[in-house]
């Protein structure tokens, strides 16, 4: 129990709960747009991207690339005499998670006027936010404008026997552990088993894969399969298109793993990568009408478009619409970029509102989230890294487009053949023929990732097929893959 708990009560024109990437990113904005801005954080200022996701995990993988890069140069290979140093890559990790301190974050919240409340945040009534700090005091934060929920997601634990009792690492354990377990069994074959499975056999680990659907199938196929071969090269063991039915840590310490197909394998710890669920178990949504731990469904300025006519019995009409979500917690796009695009989208979008001013929210106007739709970007930094914008070829189908697939071999071009000695690699572009412009890009290689924004920008900008012969790539560069993208596909005669 609680002693001496308070309440104090606090007016702003925004509240935002959760300050990880999107929710600071929103408060910036508001605050750009003339808007006093609170913002509520049950852990750390800066969120699952800053010190469990993109940037541990990032430079978990970096070094291993380096190193892959330089031996592939024989002159260069020759200065290299050693391994990699785990404990200097487990360090500059510790420094890219800033040590797990959110002072940095904090101080930049700061230095933008906006005001933080460090504690969990409840949405109690229409505009009304409950604050409850560690110490169990409480703070009601009234928003006259907008409370923009991006509380972003956690990993999903599967409903396996024994999972929960064995001490499962998620995530967050992969991406701030200490050590290097001798051998790693990773469930799921997502963007986090396929990046851990290949920062953790670079480090040492003896890695393990089980992957229901196969590896990466949300890819082009051809970009899993380069995927799957250099793990395959590395030692990883893949048991694909089947999943786990039991798991046990026994009295040693050892994982126990029985696969549906009857396999049976141990390992020291077992990461589960098997996709998120939204931080909204505890949010206070049941007093909106809506579904605790669902997903929050939003209109293309972000706002939630589910609320039912009369919220918390308070008669307060929902059309005024004053509750926002962004990033993860949306489920439109569970990337930071993405999320942040949303966030600047948003921020405009309650500025104007709250203004007065008209909003542009006409696909691709000021105020509407169109790229969510039709140009999210993503790098995958597996061996080889995946960049891919918009559509695959699959994807396309599905939504019903006319499309060519060309695709290249990315070896054949000269920057690539500069680049690494047995450069290989592959790319795709997706045309749509009744539009003649690209609606998808995908390329698997060492060292793609900067390749990527080029074809975000054809996409976005839905560049005409005929108008792309004019963007020439520079002599000898692996943007080449471009111009050999577009010979394959030809020219109208
Ligand atoms: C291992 C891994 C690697 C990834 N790598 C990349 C990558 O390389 N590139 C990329 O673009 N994306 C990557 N992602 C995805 C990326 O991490 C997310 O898309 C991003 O963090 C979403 O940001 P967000 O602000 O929506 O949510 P989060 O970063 O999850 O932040 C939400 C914040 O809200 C707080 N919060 C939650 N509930 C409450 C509450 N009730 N009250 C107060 N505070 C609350 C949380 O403590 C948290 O700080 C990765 C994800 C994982 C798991
Ligand atoms: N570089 C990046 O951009 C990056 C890196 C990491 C994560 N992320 C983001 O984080 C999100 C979460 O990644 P994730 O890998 O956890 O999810 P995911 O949805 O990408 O993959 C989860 C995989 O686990 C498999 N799976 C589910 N249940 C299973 C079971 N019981 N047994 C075996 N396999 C099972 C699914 O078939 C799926 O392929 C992604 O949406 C991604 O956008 C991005």
């Amino acid at each position: 129990m609680v002693e001496h708990a308070e309440t104090t009560e606090n007016t702003f024109d925004v509240v935002v709960i959760g300050a990880g990437p999107v929710g600071e990113n929103v408060a910036g904005g508001a605050v750009k747009g003339g808007l006093t801005v609170a913002i509520v954080e049950s852990e750390l200022v800066g969120g699952e991207c800053s010190y469990w996701a993109c940037m541990p995990t990032k430079a978990l993988l970096r070094d291993a690339a380096a190193l892959r890069a330089v031996r592939a140069l024989p002159g260069a290979a020759a200065a290299v005499t050693g391994g990699l140093d785990t404990a200097a890559v487990l360090a500059r990790r510790d420094a890219f998670a800033s040590h797990w301190h959110d002072d940095g974050q904090v101080a930049w919240l700061e230095s933008a006027g906006i005001t933080l409340l460090r504690g969990v945040g409840r949405i109690s009534a229409a505009r009304t936010v409950q604050v409850t700090d560690p110490g169990g005091n409480t703070t009601v934060l009234r928003a006259r404008h907008a409370v923009v929920v991006a509380t972003g997601s956690s990993a999903r634990l599967p409903e396996i026997p024994g999972l929960a009792g064995a001490a499962p690492w998620t995530s967050r354990e992969a991406a701030a552990a200490q050590a290097v377990p001798g051998r790693l069994a990773i469930i799921g074959g997502g963007v986090v088993g396929t990046e851990m499975a290949t920062a953790y056999a670079a480090l040492g680990s003896r890695v393990t894969m089980i992957a229901r659907e196969g590896l990466l199938p949300m890819v082009e196929p051809f970009a899993s399969d380069l995927v799957a071969g250099t793990l395959k090269a590395r030692g990883v063991t893949l048991h694909l298109r089947t999943e786990p039915e039991v798991v046990r840590r026994d009295e040693n310490g050892t994982v126990h793993v029985t696969l549906a197909d009857g396999t049976t394998l141990d390992a020291d710890e077992v990461l589960v990568a098997t996709g998120r669920k939204p931080n909204t178990d505890d949010l206070g949504l049941e007093r909106l009408g809506l579904i605790p731990g669902d997903w929050l469904h939003v209109d293309d300025s972000l706002r939630v478009d589910q609320l039912p006519p009369v919220v918390d019995g308070d008669g307060t009409p929902a059309e005024n619409g004053w509750l926002y979500a962004a990033g993860d917690v949306n489920h439109r796009a569970l990337l930071t970029h993405q999320g942040k695009y949303q966030a600047r989208i948003l921020g405009d979008a309650i500025a104007a509102r709250a203004h007065g001013t008209p909003l542009d929210a006409e696909p691709w106007g000021r105020h509407a989230a169109t790229a969510d739709d039709h140009a999210v970007p993503q790098v995958i930094f597996t061996d080889p890294e995946i960049a891919a914008v918009g559509h695959t070829a699959a994807s396309a189908v599905a939504a019903g487009l006319r499309i060519r697939v060309v695709e290249h071999d990315l070896g054949a071009v000269a920057g690539a053949s500069l680049h690494a000695d047995g450069y290989t690699g592959r790319a795709s572009m997706i045309v749509d023929e009744d539009r003649k412009v690209i609606v998808g890009f995908t390329v698997a290689g060492p060292d793609v990732a900067e390749l990527l924004h080029p074809a975000t920008i054809a996409v976005a900008a839905e560049v005409p097929i005929d108008r792309l012969w004019h963007a020439v790539p520079a002599y000898p560069t692996i943007s080449e893959i471009w111009l050999r993208l577009l010979e394959t596909y030809g020219r109208d005669t």
